[in-house]
């Protein structure tokens, strides 16, 4: 579904990303992605949803080298992408944003995201009223609507509890498993990650580390050396 090869990204003089390949294809399963700041996390993801044009390498989906395709050519192929922080408009309510974008995708399916999201009882409060973690869950929600085939999202945890990160991180499970889309997560709660990711990679100062189960990352001597320490 999303193959990335032999992908850099430079910021002028900063090599961010160097030489990074990585295969996404297990519809139904979270895909996180984990790494130490400064690792390459979000310029990977940017890369792949056309925010960040690559020094060198290729994107491809469904097959296609979509490299140079624009970032509203993704979206409408399928691609969706959730920020780090929260995109919701603050003076409305939980309802009229998501009715909004909805209507405006033509998606039909709002009250199966409402439940999959949990969101039934904060429909009518103004979105910028509520708490964080439930507008983390409209966000989400946002990214979701127009049948997405694929959801990259970026530190959708930031700013939330532990408790909050896994609870948040259970929905996305459940909705990813529901849906059958292709989801790639950035995030820093590696705890939350190897709770409810099916697959991880590891990225290190802009390079791959590493990329399997759960059960084989936690053991992997160079994650344990470059990123886990003795949390592992
Ligand atoms: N717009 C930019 N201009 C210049 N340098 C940047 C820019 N964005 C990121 N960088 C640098 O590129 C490197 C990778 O950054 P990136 O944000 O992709 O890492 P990350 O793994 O997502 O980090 P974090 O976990 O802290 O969010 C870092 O050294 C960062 O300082």
């Amino acid at each position: 579904m999303l193959k990335i090869e032999g992908l850099s990204v430079n910021y002028g003089s900063l090599r961010a990303l160097a030489d990074v390949d990585l295969d996404v294809h297990d519809q139904g399963v979270l895909h996180g992605i984990i790494g130490p700041n400064g690792a390459g996390k979000s310029t990977l993801l940017d890369a792949a949803c056309g925010r960040r044009r690559p020094t060198a390498g290729l994107v491809r989906y469904r097959g296609e080298d979509i490299t140079k395709r624009s970032v509203a050519w993704r979206r409408r192929n399928g691609m969706s992408r959730s920020f780090q922080r929260t995109s919701i408009f603050p003076d409305l309510t939980v309802r009229e944003q998501l009715e909004l974008v909805a209507a405006h995708l033509g998606d039909d399916r709002l009250d199966d995201i409402i439940r999959l999201m949990d969101l039934g009882s904060y429909l009518d409060q103004q979105a910028g009223r509520i708490a964080y973690g439930v507008q983390r869950r409209v966000d989400v929600a946002l990214a979701l609507l127009g049948r997405p085939n694929i959801l990259l999202m970026d530190e959708p945890g930031a700013g939330l509890s532990a408790v909050e990160t896994l609870r948040l991180f259970e929905h996305l499970r459940e909705l990813v498993s529901e849906q059958k889309i292709v989801a790639v997560v950035v995030e820093h709660d590696v705890e939350a990650v190897f709770a409810c990711c099916g697959m991880v990679t590891v990225l290190d100062l802009g390079r791959h580390l590493a990329t399997g189960t759960p059960a084989e990352i936690r053991k992997d001597s160079r994650v344990i050396a470059a990123y886990l320490g003795s949390a592992a």
